[in-house]
């Protein structure tokens, strides 16, 4: 049995006055019989406002990249250590506007999942194609690779406890949502892919999230799928009432 997890993505949004806002605002509204895990992914300056506000409620913390070393001459780059010190619990990696504009390669993302389970943290590994490798028919192919090079030597146990977002580029903050049965089909193929690369076992319990235009109104429709066990959430998840609606669909 998978426990749903949605998890809000602010990117670059947000400061740490709007973050303590927020947090005051969803922190008594959020689901407490573990139904659903509800998680907010906030940029590195916000982490303490978001760690701090959240105390006595069930809201999960996520950094939204960290780097793949702890420690040393990175100048600008934030450590898996010291989130892990500082009480995170997960971190995004491999999100498209990385790989996109800060020139991520699958070799890096697989380091920084060994960097994120070595300080004892969980990966959300992000994966999706772009509009023209879906119309090139190529997208599931895209995807298993995607998938097969973020897990590299990563141990079964480790897999099982991990959870991936597939994102289809060309439904991020687009407003297009990709339709659930092309959700749907594509987290089946991310299962898949780690049932071939572990068993059947370990892709049971992975937890694969589905990212791109997510809103309160699709929110049920998609969570209803058999391989899709969550919301990697954008835009929708910056607003507090839109945010507590996404995280109690079930209700
Ligand atoms: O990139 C996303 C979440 O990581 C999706 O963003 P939107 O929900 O704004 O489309």
């Amino acid at each position: 049995m998978r426990t749903p997890i949605i998890a809000g993505n602010w990117k670059l949004n947000m400061n740490p006055e709007q973050t303590a806002e927020f947090v005051k605002a969803v922190k008594d509204q959020l689901p407490t019989d573990g139904s659903v895990e509800a998680v907010i992914g906030a940029p590195a300056v916000d982490l303490p406002a978001l760690l701090e506000n959240r105390a006595g409620s069930s809201l999960k913390v996520a950094a939204e990249n960290c780097y793949f070393e702890d420690e040393g001459a990175f100048t600008g780059e934030t450590s898996p250590k010291v989130l892990a010190e500082m009480g995170v619990d997960y971190v995004i990696i491999g999100h498209s506007e990385r790989r996109e504009y800060f020139h991520e390669t699958d070799e890096d993302i697989n380091k920084k999942a060994h960097a994120i389970f070595k300080n004892g943290l969980t990966p959300i590994i992000c994966c999706g194609e772009t509009l023209e490798t879906r119309e090139a028919g190529k997208y599931q192919e895209w995807v298993e690779g995607q998938v097969t090079a973020a897990l590299k030597d990563l141990t079964a146990d480790q897999v099982a406890s991990l959870v991936i977002a597939y994102e289809p580029i060309w439904a991020i903050g687009t407003g297009k949502t990709a339709s659930s049965d092309q959700a749907e089909e594509v987290c089946g193929i991310v299962r898949q892919t780690v049932a071939k690369l572990y068993d059947q076992t370990v892709a049971d319990k992975v937890r694969i999230q589905y990212g791109g235009s997510v809103k309160p109104a699709n929110v049920a429709e998609l969570m209803g799928k058999e391989n899709i066990d969550g919301g990697l959430v954008g835009g929708a998840s910056l607003v507090p009432e839109s945010y507590v609606q996404l995280v109690n669909f079930n209700k």
